[in-house]
């Protein structure tokens, strides 16, 4: 009779549970959540938000002060990058700026290979996406930007150029459905409820953006996997004065969306990009998951929390039996990806 009260109790809480975390759902489009393994939910100690928010010590650009884009790009355009002043520090196109003129070609390689910043301005530049004919399909990200980690360059509000230009990917938000879903030794982990195809927009990670000492100070006084919810605003140091102790960090544990759910694979199908709607602030841009690979919906969704290059299966499986092996790692977190290339541990 008691253990039968008790049973109850417990599965009235659970259901109660449930019910508080799908109110919070609720708040978001085309998302759900799924647990076939048991009867948990995720913490109620987390809030679903829609854009970062501001923890103390953190400055925001005024929005209006942000540098836009002019005429000729009105309407649409952008895609040329020439035209658009938004693009102003893309990635160079180097074989386009070869054709037009040799000699500044060299010398802007010079100049890279001597570690200064060269002035490319006026030169040919990559525009990130695919420009969709078909208006229904998703803009995906061009093979170049996908694998070479260069940051893209959205317009912004206040840019002369509208809603229809196809520069505007990530700033228009997630539109494919997303399930959180639990995993059998991964926590919870995050799927797409619609097939994606390579270089497609899936959502931005979210959260506190807080300062780095507010970051140390969490990770210090937080638990053991605490690193794994901090995401540090880094990609832009060496930029005027920023750097790796004052660069802000975004913190997803109490506050996110739901890639904050996202699992590391060491062989991942999603990665992280560096979007920024003004080029003139290296503090704050988003950090953009898109898919590096056809995913068939209902497929796990990952990253690599690392951002690592892919190591020869050879060299991988080697390295990982030798980190194992060795003792320093023992207090280490154990990687359950699965993957043939895993490194073994979740943070070096
Ligand atoms: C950003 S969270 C991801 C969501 C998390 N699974 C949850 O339930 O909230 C990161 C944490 O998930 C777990 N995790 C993610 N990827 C993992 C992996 N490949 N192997 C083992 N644990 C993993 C670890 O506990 C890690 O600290």
């Amino acid at each position: 009779m008691v253990q039968e009260a008790a049973v109850t109790s417990t599965s009235q809480t659970e259901q109660y549970i449930r019910l508080a975390f799908d109110r919070k759902l609720s708040k978001l489009h085309k998302l759900r959540l799924e647990n076939k393994v048991d009867n948990t939910t995720p913490s109620l100690n987390f809030e679903f938000t829609k854009g970062y928010v501001t923890g103390q010590g953190v400055y925001r650009a005024d929005s209006e002060a942000v540098e836009g884009c002019e005429a000729p790009c009105k309407g649409s355009g952008c895609e040329w990058p020439r035209l658009c002043k938004c693009l102003e520090y893309a990635a160079i196109n180097e074989e386009a700026l070869r054709r037009e003129d040799e000699q500044r070609y060299l010398a802007y390689k010079q100049a890279k290979q001597d570690g200064e910043i060269p002035d490319t301005a006026d030169m040919p530049k990559r525009f990130p996406y695919h420009v969709a004919k078909d208006d229904f399909k998703p803009q995906t990200l061009v093979s170049f930007y996908r694998e070479e980690r260069f940051p893209i360059y959205e317009c912004n509000p206040n840019c002369k150029c509208g809603r229809g230009c196809k520069s505007r990917v990530v700033q228009k938000g997630r539109k494919v459905p997303l399930t959180i879903f639990k995993t059998p030794n991964r926590g919870w982990g995050v799927c797409c409820d619609e097939d994606l195809i390579q270089g497609e927009f899936i959502d931005t990670y979210l959260g506190e953006i807080i300062t780095n000492q507010e970051a140390d100070r969490r990770e210090q006084a937080g638990s053991k996997d605490k690193q794994s919810y901090l995401y540090s605003l880094d990609k832009f140091v060496n930029e005027d004065d920023l750097t790796t102790d004052n660069c802000y960090v975004v913190d997803g544990q109490y506050m996110g969306g739901p890639t904050r759910f996202i699992n590391h694979c060491c062989e991942p199908n999603c990665r992280q990009y560096t979007v920024s709607y003004d080029k003139n602030n290296p503090r704050i841009y988003d950090i953009a998951f898109f898919a590096v690979a056809n995913i068939p919906a209902g497929t796990e969704l990952t990253f690599d929390y690392q951002d690592k290059d892919e190591l020869e299966e050879d060299v991988a499986v080697r390295q990982r039996e030798a980190a194992q092996r060795n003792p320093a790692n023992a207090g280490k977190q154990p990687c359950n990806c699965g993957a043939v290339k895993c490194r073994g541990f979740l943070w070096e």
